[in-house]
């Protein structure tokens, strides 16, 4: 696998001449009749396209299993095979325990399963089968070679690309439904059609996709807007028409937008990389806060009313995780230093920097107010998924603390409702370490219940805005009478009322709002 992933990744950044005649993307405000493009509704389609009968999904992820689970749901006509090289994850799906945790999905699964919704790890079959190929694997930031640490890793994307290139006997519409890199969409039709069966043609679309976990079914139900990119061809309208009509199945005609290939792929990356700017700006701002009284909450209120920037993406934070933002700009910052544009990277770069600089200054703050020093201390972490309605922790923030807590020699309590706790271990401990969970177990433990969590600790703090670790929800009282005086809550979320919870005898100290205990160097107040 290893072998091949350069060349996926010097054709993706080396590739400005490389179009046939007549495939050059569309320019701004070409209309073909039918298909409104380049940020238009795709409106009634009267260009010949196929109806699409079977789908095939490679990759039965957050984003394939979710997605196309909902395709079946509002599609009975289409079947729909998911497939994956993972067979434990495989079964997961045909069981009454799904693989991942997403509020809404277990009815969407279980209306079409055995129906027209089908999770195998036969590939081959699926591909065969199908009218229509999502391409929705894993695009993980590469740690090894060229681009290490910045580009993603296109490996798992050629080897679905070569496997239905290798299994194919019949034309396929192959749809990128994974993040990838600009241009992306160029290298794969160059392995479809080096290895392609004669006369088999393949087109393909972008079709980037917009979940946030945590809400992947209503934003899969309602749906700001639905993205196909394609080429400017007839071949590639007619594609894109086919795919359109699966999404009208449920989305509106006038949310369904075709652009050319390049601006879909890029616009993935775009639309990651602007919200995660706005949550590293307002945590920057709330660094302000801490220091001159300000309140962050109070500031991204009176923001966001401006009706330019409105109110989303303004909640400051212990920071930002999951799979996809540090990865998707990570990929920008590599994207824009092979475009030989280091200015735009550093630019990039920096939402991430600031990202890392939150957890740290978070941190620093539990140790400042805990009187310098977490030696021995018990600390009780309340959430480790990167979000709440989550059990996912892909770059959740509560790993970097944990990991932090454990170098200043912290014992540490960790309750999440959804967190699986082989999975703690593994976010704690290197890949193939011998022995390494048994020495993180003489400082970390899981607790059953945050009652337990906190139970002896001379701190809490709020890592995952669980709705369940509210005032409202969880027995402050109970808490506080079982913890280490002065007990401490750091709320890394802004979700509690801190001034109810420090009636029962709390220090309370909130990200974007300035400190209330053990001020050595200024009185803030
Ligand atoms: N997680 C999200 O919320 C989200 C949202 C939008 C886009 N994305 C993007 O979607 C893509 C998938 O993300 P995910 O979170 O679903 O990843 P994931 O790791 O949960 O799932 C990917 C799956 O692909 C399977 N796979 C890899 N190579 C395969 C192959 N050759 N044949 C069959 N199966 C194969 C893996 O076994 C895995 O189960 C990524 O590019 C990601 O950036 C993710
Ligand atoms: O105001 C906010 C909003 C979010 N977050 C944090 O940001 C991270 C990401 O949250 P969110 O974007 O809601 O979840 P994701 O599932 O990572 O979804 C993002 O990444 C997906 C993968 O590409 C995209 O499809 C989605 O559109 C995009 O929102 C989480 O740690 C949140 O707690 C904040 O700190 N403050």
């Amino acid at each position: 696998m290893a072998s091949v992933i350069p060349k996926l990744e010097s054709l993706v950044v080396n590739v400005s001449n490389q179009l046939s005649p007549g495939e050059e993307p569309s320019r701004a405000g070409a209309v073909t009749p039918g298909i409104k493009r380049l940020s238009r509704p795709l409106g009634a389609i009267d260009i010949p396209h196929i109806t699409i009968r079977s789908i095939c999904c490679i990759g039965a992820g957050y984003v394939g299993g979710p997605t196309c689970a909902v395709i079946a749901h509002k599609n009975p006509h289409i079947k729909v095979t998911i497939v994956d090289l993972n067979a434990a994850r495989i079964a997961a799906w045909n069981s009454d325990e799904l693989p991942i945790y997403e509020p809404g999905l277990d009815e969407v699964v279980k209306s079409a399963r055995g129906k027209n919704l089908f999770f195998s790890t036969d590939v081959d079959a699926g591909i065969l089968e199908a009218d229509l190929i999502f391409v929705s694997v894993n695009t993980p930031t590469k740690i090894k070679g060229i681009g290490a640490g910045f580009a993603a890793d296109l490996g798992y994307v050629e080897s679905a690309t070569r496997k239905i290139a290798e299994v194919a006997k019949s034309d396929k519409i192959v749809v990128e439904k994974s993040t990838v890199p600009c241009r992306t969409a160029q290298s794969m039709r160059y392995i479809l059609e080096a290895n392609a069966k004669p006369d088999i043609h393949f087109d393909i679309l972008s079709n980037p996709e917009f979940l946030a976990e945590g809400t992947a079914i209503s934003d899969l139900f309602y749906p700001d807007r639905v993205l196909i990119g394609s080429l400017d061809t007839e071949r590639g309208r007619s594609a894109a028409a086919s795919l359109a009509d699966v999404y009208a199945g449920w989305v509106a005609r006038d949310q369904i937008i075709t652009m050319n290939l390049w601006s879909s792929e890029l616009s993935k990356l775009a639309a990651n990389a602007l919200l995660a700017q706005r949550i590293s700006s307002i945590n920057a701002l709330s660094a302000i806060c801490e220091a001159t009284g300000a309140d962050i909450d109070e500031v991204s209120y009176a923001c966001g009313l401006d009706t330019r920037i409105g109110p989303k993406f303004l909640k400051a934070s212990v920071g930002f995780g999951g799979s996809c933002f540090q990865k998707d700009i990570l990929n920008l910052v590599y994207l824009s230093e092979s475009l030989h544009l280091p200015e735009v990277a550093t630019y990039w770069k920096q939402v991430v920097e600031m990202n890392e600089y939150q957890k740290r200054r978070f941190t620093n703050r539990v140790i400042s107010c805990l009187f310098n020093t977490l030696t021995g201390k018990k600390i009780a972490v309340f959430g480790f998924a990167f979000k709440k309605d989550t059990g996912d922790t892909r770059e959740s923030p509560a790993i970097t603390l944990v990991n932090y807590f454990r170098e200043e020699k912290a014992y540490i309590s960790i309750y999440d409702p959804k967190v699986e706790e082989s999975q703690v271990w593994m976010d704690l401990t290197e890949p193939g370490v011998v022995d390494e969970t048994e020495i993180v177990k003489k400082q970390v433990s899981i607790a059953a219940n945050p009652y337990e969590a906190a139970a002896g600790a001379d701190a809490i703090v709020i890592c995952t805005e669980w709705n369940d670790f509210r005032e409202t929800v969880l027995d402050y009282e109970r808490i506080y009478a079982s913890m280490k005086k002065p007990a401490f809550i750091f709320d890394g979320r802004l979700i509690l009322d801190a001034k109810k919870v420090s009636e029962i005898g709390f220090k309370v100290e909130t990200i974007g709002r300035p400190r209330t205990t053990f001020v050595q160097s200024r009185d803030f107040e």
